[in-house]
């Protein structure tokens, strides 16, 4: 690899109760590219992905052993911060969720809270992370309709501005199109093409036919374990282990 390494993932292992969910895993995050998550349900993605912003915190019994290091730091060291972190390393959730609040105010929201008072300044944020997120065209003329109008697709970009209002560094994203039809899919793996020039991009998907197209790298997981990871190219047309063979080519998943 030779790009930047964002997150340097060092023999993670993470368990719920005396359940393990995770074992050993280690893994490069290079910056400004796409990785996808691939596995069977229940190999452990969203538990992975939840530990890079800390989620699993929220989880009584949880317990991580080995380092998540984010620009060489320790994400779960003494002095770290999990909000401060949450800022940087934002996420996209299966449903969409926006707040029950005008589109506006649902990208407003995350930096006033921070801090940003002035209406010029908030104007401007709206703008820019609509734009960002492909959605500015479709709704410059309702900005104070409810964001429960849009449709499920929009409602997901807007959610994808609303992580971009904070200025993330890494946009962590749990199958994102799982509720979405083939329409509003194929704009959000644009969405996330555009977005890589300026982000990293995690993504967790079930579907290996948009992993092979949105990503540049591909982990595959199989029951806690990191099985293999390499460029995704590699990964699809020459795995080097005949587990992940099977299960791109559909032999179990
Ligand atoms: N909060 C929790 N408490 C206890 N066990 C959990 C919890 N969350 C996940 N698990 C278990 O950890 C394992 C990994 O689950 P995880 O949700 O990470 O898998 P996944 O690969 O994302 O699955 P899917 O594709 O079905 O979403 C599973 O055995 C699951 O039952």
């Amino acid at each position: 690899m030779n790009e930047e390494i964002i997150i340097d993932v060092q023999n993670l292992n993470l368990w719920y109760g005396e359940t393990q969910a995770l074992r050993n895993v280690t893994l490069p995050i290079a910056n400004r590219k796409v990785t996808a998550l691939i596995g069977p349900s229940g190999c452990g993605k969203s538990t992975l992905i939840r530990c890079f912003n800390r989620m699993n915190d929220l989880v009584s019994d949880c317990r991580v052993t080995g380092d998540i290091l984010y620009h060489g730091q320790n994400i779960n060291g003494p002095d770290a911060d999990p909000v401060d972190l949450r800022i940087k390393i934002g996420m996209v959730f299966q449903k969409p969720n926006p707040f029950p609040k005008s589109i506006y105010e649902n990208i407003a929201y995350g930096p006033r809270v921070h801090g940003t008072r002035n209406k010029k300044q908030l104007d401007e944020i709206v703008h820019n992370c609509l734009r960002k997120a492909a959605l500015w065209e479709e709704v410059k003329d309702r900005l104070h309709d409810s964001a429960m109008s849009l449709s499920g697709g929009q409602q997901q970009r807007l959610c994808i501005a609303r992580t971009l209002a904070v200025n993330p560094e890494i946009i962590l994203m749990d199958e994102p199109c799982s509720a979405l039809d083939p329409i509003a899919t194929s704009k959000i793996e644009d969405l996330i093409d555009d977005l890589k020039r300026e982000y990293c991009v995690i993504i967790v998907t079930h579907s290996m036919s948009q992993a092979s197209r949105v990503s540049d790298y591909t982990a595959f997981m199989y029951l806690g374990d990191l099985i293999e990871f390499g460029e995704t190219r590699q990964i699809f047309e020459n795995p080097h282990k005949e587990l992940t063979e099977n299960y791109i080519t559909g032999r179990f998943g």
